[in-house]
């Protein structure tokens, strides 16, 4: 089995659309969704108004690179939800292709992409009745504002100001939707085996003591694995603790 994508052709029947200017490509794919019923990233070289996880503002600068696929995924929700995965390793494949070097990558759980220990990008999954949405962003050459960042967050890098490599969003996204499909493809015909496993191999801080945020409580532990449903494993003093949902700080 290969353990990453090379291919550098767009995907067969995946559809691409630029847009100058949106409020958000998520709000967009959602509007599209309405009315299609094929796959298509959906990439906007400008947002008026993103949104990340959370619903927290995600800003723009000029430059970056935001982009949603919309797909129509028909498996159980639990399966869907794990397409963040297989859209972290596109995007790990993107930066290396892009960059030459892998060592600077890592994926850091649930779904953002960190550079030399900073977040260089991050993921965002919205359902619909019928469609699933991916957002990516991504820092390619500047960083949000310090009052955009909260407070213990790891902080932003660029791309461009940590590898020196400079690249238009229009040209990384023909890196990622290949470095997509390949994951896809991967996910789809064999499950989430392999790309948790290809998945482990590049996370951040596996193994040493992390600290998961979830809606109601703060947990210390060892991050001992993602299991087969996606889930933080964390090894606790109380024990070993399974959430399906949080904010990680290092
Ligand atoms: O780390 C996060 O909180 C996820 C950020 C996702 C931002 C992207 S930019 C493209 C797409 N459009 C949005 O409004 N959000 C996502």
């Amino acid at each position: 089995m290969r353990l990453s994508s090379n291919r550098h052709t767009w995907p067969e029947g995946v559809g691409r659309t630029v847009l100058p200017s949106v409020d958000s490509t998520m709000s967009e794919a959602a509007r599209v969704a309405a009315s299609s019923a094929f796959p298509q990233w959906i990439m906007a070289l400008s947002q008026t108004g993103a949104h990340g996880r959370r619903g927290r503002p995600w800003s723009m600068p000029e430059g970056n690179f935001a982009a949603t696929l919309l797909m129509f995924p028909t498996e159980p929700p639990a399966l869907v939800a794990l397409r963040s995965f297989v859209a972290s390793l596109a995007l790990y494949d993107a930066f290396v292709a892009v960059t030459g070097r892998a060592d600077p990558f890592a994926l850091k759980w649930p779904n953002d992409v960190l550079l030399n220990g900073g977040k260089v990008a991050g993921i965002l999954l919205e359902r619909g009745a019928s469609h699933l949405a991916i957002g990516i962003g991504i820092n390619l050459v500047e960083v949000p504002g310090a009052d955009q960042v909260e407070a213990g967050a790891t902080p932003p890098v660029s791309l461009a100001h940590e590898t020196g490599a400079l690249i238009a969003p229009e040209e990384f996204l023909d890196h990622l939707a290949p470095s997509f499909a390949y994951w896809e493809s991967q996910f789809t015909t064999y499950g989430f085996g392999p790309v948790r496993e290809a998945w482990l191999a590049r996370a951040a801080r596996l193994g040493t003591e992390i600290r998961a945020r979830t809606m109601r409580e703060t947990h210390h532990g060892i991050f001992e694995t993602v299991d087969a449903f996606g889930n933080l494993v964390l090894d606790t003093r109380a024990g070993k603790l399974t959430i399906p949902a949080a904010e990680v700080y290092f």
